[in-house]
């Protein structure tokens, strides 16, 4: 087993780069900008149309590591795929890889690494690896590995942990009646959703335990439906059940990334600015987009509609209550670095699961904050963060996108901050730094 890499792929930003300086803006940003496709559509996209019966044409992707490596992934599995900007073309296998052994390297990509091994497993024959970066490596899977065990997958670990790496065989999954928890990731019941219409029987799945950012289960069905799958689920997503059936392949325009764009309109909030995400609509599957919710609860004017969101920030932002972050924990973050700058302390709560994302989310926009001087009392599923002068300091994302966009945030209130690694946005948004430039905001890196 060769030793894990890091996740940087040649779609990330340089990689020349070790340190980057956000400079406090002069004058409230405005601007009106696209941002790019949506990790969660593309992820999933890739990976339905790579399993359907026909030719699949997907337009709007995003160009970012995690989405290089799955069509990495699927290339080395013999899926045929022409790349062209931001559309590629998928000739399905339905199923049935046609490289019978290969290894899969996935980056830091969660999604890769909770959709890939069922798809794998659903297909007669062939053994394969799947091992990504070390960061994922440390990342729960097991939940996911038990329930595909349970549906007749054989799947090994290859190290001690209970992780990447896998080894995975096609054995095809037989269907039955399965559980899964769901309050460590949504990814594991996508994962198993997904793989669900190519295993040879109904597959029936009970979700325990509750389940964090139950939208990502809509953006799933919602796909799985459009590339002809039969699914059905009760209201709260805790039961599924999934016929037997081919994927068909699709012609489809993908969603923009809302977790994307809730940086550039928290840059609005935090600079009395007004930004316009042009191609981000209020009613999506994606959580994120209704983060603009908070914004406005913080004081922003918003305007959300079906097709953009617009926030205008405030002369001073409010605090003053506790959030719930369970439904959107991504951008559990994104608060956090607005808190300081509100009149009063803000509470982020419900989100222990964010300790097991990219990093331990928690504790390091906890530390981030304290070495900026700012009072902050962490807890098992959240944290308080008070109002306060702040100092500039060097920053350690730790290897993640959402602290370092969020670090840049803070930047551009508070002198003397540097960020480190910042080449780590690439995870998801390697043009992060290049539209606060376009914005007017000074970026500069060493
Ligand atoms: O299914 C998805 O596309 C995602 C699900 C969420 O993960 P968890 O359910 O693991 O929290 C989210 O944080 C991640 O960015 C994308
Ligand atoms: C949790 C995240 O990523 P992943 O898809 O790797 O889980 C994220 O993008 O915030």
């Amino acid at each position: 087993m060769k030793e894990s890499r890091s996740s940087r792929s040649p779609w990330a930003f340089s990689a020349e780069i070790h340190e980057a300086f956000v400079s406090p803006v002069k004058a409230p940003v405005h601007g009106a900008i696209n941002v790019p496709g949506s990790k969660s559509y593309t992820n999933r996209a890739l990976i339905i149309a790579a399993l359907a019966e026909g030719t699949s044409t997907l337009r709007g992707i995003l160009r970012s590591d995690d989405s290089y490596w799955c069509l990495d992934a699927l290339k080395r599995l013999g899926t045929k795929i022409s790349i062209n900007d931001e559309e590629v073309a998928i000739k399905g296998t339905g199923g049935r890889w046609p490289v019978k052994e290969a290894e899969c390297f996935i980056g830091s990509a969660g999604t890769i690494a909770r959709f890939l091994p069922g798809a794998l497993a659903i297909s007669q024959g062939g053994s394969w690896v799947v091992d990504g970066s070390q960061q994922l490596r440390d990342r729960p899977l097991s939940p996911l590995v038990d329930a595909l065990h349970d549906l007749g997958a054989e799947i090994d670990y290859l190290s001690e942990q209970q992780g990447l790496p896998l080894q995975i065989k096609g054995t095809g999954l037989r269907g039955g009646e399965i559980e899964v928890p769901g309050n460590v990731s949504s990814q594991f019941l996508s994962g198993l959703l997904i793989a669900s219409p190519l295993a040879e029987g109904t597959v029936k799945i009970r979700v325990v335990n509750g389940l964090v950012q139950p939208s990502y289960i809509g953006i799933t069905v919602q796909l799985m439906r459009q590339f002809g799958a039969q699914i059905e689920h009760n209201e709260d997503y805790s039961e599924f059940h999934i016929e037997p059936g081919a994927y068909r392949a699709q012609d489809m325009t993908l969603e923009a990334d809302a977790s994307t764009a809730c940086y550039f309109l928290a840059l609005a909030a935090l600079t009395q600015g007004e930004m316009v995400v042009k191609n981000v609509g209020y009613h999506s599957f994606q959580p994120d987009a209704q983060f603009i919710d908070v914004l406005e609860l913080m004081g922003c004017a918003v305007e959300k509609t079906e097709s953009f969101l617009k926030v205008i920030g405030p002369e001073k932002l409010k605090g003053g209550f506790t959030v719930d972050m369970k439904p959107m924990s991504d951008q559990a973050l994104t608060i956090g670095a607005l808190a300081p700058f509100a009149n009063a302390p803000i509470t982020v709560s419900n989100v222990a699961h964010i300790r097991k994302h990219e990093s331990d989310r928690i504790t390091v926009i906890c530390q981030a904050l304290q070495k900026l001087g700012i009072q902050v009392e962490e807890r098992e599923d959240g944290f308080t963060i008070y109002p306060g002068e702040m100092q500039g300091a060097q920053l350690d994302p730790h290897d993640d996108h959402r602290n370092a966009m969020v670090f840049g945030l803070i930047s551009t209130k508070v002198d003397g901050i540097s960020i480190l690694d910042p080449g780590c946005v690439s995870k998801t948004c390697p043009t992060f730094f290049d539209e606060l430039k376009q914005l007017g905001v000074d970026v500069s890196f060493k």
